[in-house]
C-alpha cells in the first residue's frame, strides 16, 4: 500500500475518533500511529473541553463573575496531560555551553565558567539527573541553526556519542530553533533540551499550586507548538503531513494548532480567574491597612529563609534548590514598632530565563507592583552577586515596577556567615545572615523607616479619652506604639504610626466629637 495513503487514511481515523469522542468522557488521549514512520503523536484531546473553551470564551465577552471558574481536577488534568517536555525519569546529561566570545550575543555579566556552573545547578536541582560530561565551546554564531562551527560540531559529536551511557544533550543557551533541535538530536541520537525546555521542567516538578501548574501548562505550549512543527515537518518530508483530513478540510497541523489555541485559551481562562482573585485579596489586604514589603532576589538566595526569620512562619521551606518558591505567598510579620507589615515571598529570578516563561510567571508579580517596598535580597556569598544583582534590577526595570519602588530598594546582603571576615562592599546594604538570625533586627529598623516612608504614614502622639472608644480604634486602624496613662485624669497620651486616610476618619469619629 503506498505510504501516503496509509498517512491519509491515519488521519482519516484520527479525525473520526475525535468526532466519535464521548462527548461525558472527561479527557480522551488520542494516539496517532504514523504507521510506515511507526511514531507516536500522542495529544490530549477532549470534546467536551472543547466545548467547555467556547463556553468560555463566550462567557469571556459577557464578563459574569463566575465565568472563569475552572476546577482543581481539571486543572490537574489538564497539568498531568500536557505532555511532560524532556520526558519522565531518570537522565544523565551532557551539557554543551556555547561560549560568544565577541559582537552582541556575548555575555559581559558573567564568564562562561559561571554560566557552565549554572547549567550544572539546574541539571543538579532535578532529582535523579546528573551530568555526565560537559565542554564550553567557542561560537561566533549563536543564532545560527548550528551554532558551532564544522570541525568543533564534528568533534563535539564524536565525543557525545563517544560517551556512554548519555541520555540527553544539555545546549546551555536561552532557546535552540526547532531547527536546531532536530539537527542536534538528528547527529547526536539522544534528547536535546535548552535553558527554556529545563527551567520548565524543574518549575513543572516544583509547580504545587493551582496556579503555577496553570502557568506551567502555559509557559509549555510555545514548545508544544514548536515540536508539533517538527512533527509536520517530518511527515511532509514523507509526504502527507499537510494535507486535508479527509472531509474536514483542516490538515493535521491546523487541527493541532487549533487545539492547543483552544488549550491556551483555558489556561489563560483560569488565571484569569485566580488574579481577580488574588485582586480581591489585596485589595482586602490594602484595605485592612497593612503595609506590603516584597522579597526578591536571585533564586536561591535565601527570600524564602528570611521572610520565616521574620515572621516566625513554620509553613515556609527554604530548601536548597533553584526555583523552590513558584508561588506568591504572603507572611504576617511585625516591626519593631508593633506595625504589622506582610511580606510576600517571590519566586526567584535566574539569568538568561527566556521572555515566554517570565511572561507566564509575570502575572504572579503583579503582587509586587502594587506593594510599599521592595527588599532585594543577595546571596553575597556567590562568586555571581555582582552579576545577579544586576539581573535582578534589569527583570525588576522590565516588570514595569513603579519608580517608587525601584529608587527605594532595600538591598540585604545574606549568607554573610559564608563569608569569612565580611566587609560591606555596598553603601546602604544590610549584612545579615538569614540562617543564623543575624542582622535581622537593623534590617526591621530599616524596613520600618522605609515603609513610614513610602506609605505617607505619620507618628503622632494624640491624647485619647480612656472613657471613649477612641484607644480600642486606634488599635484596630492604626499602629500603636506607646500608651502613657494618666489614671487620675482618665486619659492617655498615646504614640501611634497612622496613615492620612486612617488619621482623617478618626478626627472625623472623635476630634470633631461625633463618636464619643
Ligand atoms: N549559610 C547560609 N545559608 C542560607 C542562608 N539563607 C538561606 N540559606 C540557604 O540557602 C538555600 C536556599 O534558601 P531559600 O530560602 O529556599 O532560597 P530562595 O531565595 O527562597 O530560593 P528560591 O525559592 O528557589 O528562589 C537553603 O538551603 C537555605 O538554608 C544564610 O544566611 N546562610
Ligand atoms: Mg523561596
Amino acid at each position: 500500500m503506498e505510504a501516503s495513503y496509509i498517512r491519509t487514511t491515519a488521519f482519516y481515523h484520527y479525525t473520526r475518533k475525535l468526532c466519535r469522542c464521548d462527548a461525558n468522557s472527561m479527557a480522551n488521549t488520542l494516539v496517532l500511529r504514523s504507521a510506515e514512520a511507526g511514531r507516536l503523536l500522542c495529544h490530549t484531546m477532549s470534546t467536551r473541553r472543547c466545548c467547555l473553551l467556547s463556553e468560555i470564551e463566550r462567557k469571556h465577552h459577557t464578563g459574569s463573575e463566575e465565568d472563569y471558574y475552572i476546577d482543581d481536577s481539571e486543572i490537574d488534568e489538564l497539568f498531568q496531560h500536557q505532555m511532560p517536555m524532556v520526558g519522565e525519569g531518570d537522565h544523565r546529561i551532557f551539557i554543551v555551553h556555547p561560549d560568544v566570545k565577541w559582537g552582541s550575543r556575548k555575555q559581559y555579566l558573567t564568564t562562561a565558567n559561571l554560566m557552565m556552573e549554572e547549567a550544572v545547578g539546574l541539571v543538579n536541582t532535578l532529582q535523579n539527573w546528573s551530568v555526565i560530561d560537559k565542554v564550553i565551546l567557542s561560537t561566533k554564531t549563536p543564532e545560527k541553526k548550528m551554532i558551532f562551527g564544522k570541525g568543533n560540531f564534528q568533534t563535539l559529536t564524536e565525543r557525545i556519542r563517544g560517551t556512554p551511557g548519555i541520555t540527553a544533550v544539555f545546549v546551555n543557551v536561552e532557546r535552540l530553533s526547532p531547527a536546531s533541535e532536530k539537527e542536534f538530536e538528528e547527529a547526536w541520537r539522544v534528547k536535546v533540551f535548552d535553558r527554556y525546555s529545563v527551567v520548565l521542567h524543574i518549575f513543572r516538578c516544583n509547580a504545587r499550586t493551582k496556579e503555577a501548574k496553570l502557568q506551567v501548562s502555559l509557559a509549555e505550549i510555545p514548545m508544544l507548538r514548536s515540536r508539533l512543527r517538527n512533527e509536520v515537518a517530518n511527515l511532509d518530508q514523507q509526504g502527507g503531513g499537510s494535507r486535508c483530513i479527509m472531509g474536514s478540510g483542516e490538515t493535521l497541523m491546523e487541527v493541532q494548532q487549533r487545539v492547543l489555541q483552544e488549550r491556551k485559551l483555558k489556561i489563560c481562562s483560569a488565571l484569569e480567574h485566580l488574579r481577580r482573585k488574588r485582586h480581591l485579596l489585596r485589595s482586602q489586604r490594602k484595605h485592612r491597612d497593612f503595609p506590603i514589603v516584597s522579597v526578591m532576589g536571585y533564586t536561591n538566595c535565601g527570600k524564602t529563609t528570611l521572610i520565616k526569620a521574620l515572621t516566625g512562619d513554620a509553613a515556609l521551606q527554604p530548601r536548597d534548590q533553584l526555583f523552590a518558591t513558584l508561588d506568591v505567598t504572603v507572611h504576617a510579620g511585625t516591626l519593631p514598632s508593633h506595625m504589622t507589615v506582610l511580606y510576600v515571598d517571590t519566586i526567584g529570578f535566574l539569568s538568561q530565563l527566556p521572555h515566554q516563561l517570565i511572561d507566564s510567571f509575570s502575572a504572579t508579580l503583579e503582587d509586587v507592583i502594587h506593594s510599599d517596598l521592595i527588599v532585594h535580597v543577595r546571596d553575597i556569598s556567590h562568586p555571581e552577586t555582582v552579576n545577579q544583582k544586576e539581573n535582578v534590577l534589569n527583570v525588576l526595570r522590565n516588570l514595569q515596577i513603579p519608580d517608587r519602588l525601584l529608587s527605594s530598594i532595600v538591598e540585604v546582603h545574606n549568607k554573610i556567615d559564608l563569608v569569612d571576615s565580611y566587609e560591606p562592599s555596598e553603601p546602604n546594604s544590610l549584612p545579615i545572615s538569614a540562617l543564623r538570625g543575624q542582622g535581622l533586627e537593623e534590617l526591621k529598623i530599616v524596613v520600618e523607616e522605609a515603609i513610614v516612608k513610602s506609605t505617607g504614614k505619620q507618628v503622632l502622639t494624640l491624647p485619647v479619652d480612656l472613657s471613649s472608644s477612641q484607644l480600642s480604634w486606634l488599635y484596630k486602624e492604626a499602629t500603636v506604639q506607646e500608651v502613657d496613662v494618666n489614671p487620675d485624669e482618665g486619659s492617655a497620651v498615646v504614640k501611634v504610626i497612622i496613615s492620612a486616610a486612617a488619621y482623617g476618619r478618626y478626627r472625623k469619629m472623635f476630634e470633631l466629637g461625633l463618636v464619643s
